[in-house]
């Protein structure tokens, strides 16, 4: 597999309309996206984009807030109540081929590939095989970069 752009860092927060005061009164962030519903991941979900090179889109901010407490993220603020850093996201070309990349390296791909929040199908690996660090793998957009 050859590891592609990083297109997001999820960020959990008990409060998705208090973040994004807080990245643009204090992060001076101009452009945040209007928040949704991502039922599969049981979240409230909106970006704060981040100015790439020559024009491009950069790295996005994705603040995540549960809908539910028994759900990831719902757990995860248990125990961060203060919310914070969750998972990092990487882009692949072919979703299916990255799943069976880490798969043969022996690492906990957890559960199948899912339609994420940019409508292309992400999995995540297990923080435990990935030095502390939950990642999420998704297809790049068609027509993106
Ligand atoms: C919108 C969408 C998108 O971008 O398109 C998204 O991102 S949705 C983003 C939300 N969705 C997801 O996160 C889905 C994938 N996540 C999961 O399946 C789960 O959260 C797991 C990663 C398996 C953790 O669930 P589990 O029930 O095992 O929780 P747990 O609290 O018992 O955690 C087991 C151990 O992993 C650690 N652990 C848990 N969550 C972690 C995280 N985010 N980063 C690093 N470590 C983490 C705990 O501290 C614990 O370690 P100790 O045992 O040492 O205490
Ligand atoms: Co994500």
């Amino acid at each position: 597999m050859k590891l592609g752009r990083l297109n997001h860092i999820g960020v959990a927060t008990p409060d998705l309309d208090a973040s994004i005061a807080f990245y643009r009164d204090v992060m001076g962030a101009t452009d945040v996206t209007e928040p949704f519903v991502l039922e599969s991941q049981q979240v409230r979900v909106c970006f704060v984009n981040t100015p790439g090179e020559n024009g491009t889109a950069g790295t996005q901010i994705e603040l995540l807030q549960p809908t539910a407490a028994d759900s990831a993220v719902g757990k995860w603020l248990e125990k961060n109540p203060l919310g914070g850093q969750h998972h990092i996201c990487y882009e692949v070309p072919d979703i299916l081929e990255a799943k069976a990349w880490f798969e043969k390296l022996g690492k906990r791909v957890l559960g199948e590939p899912r339609v994420g929040a940019h409508g292309t199908l992400i999995f995540f690996v297990h923080p435990k095989d990935m030095g502390g660090q939950l990642t999420e793998i998704m297809e790049t957009p068609k027509g993106a970069h």
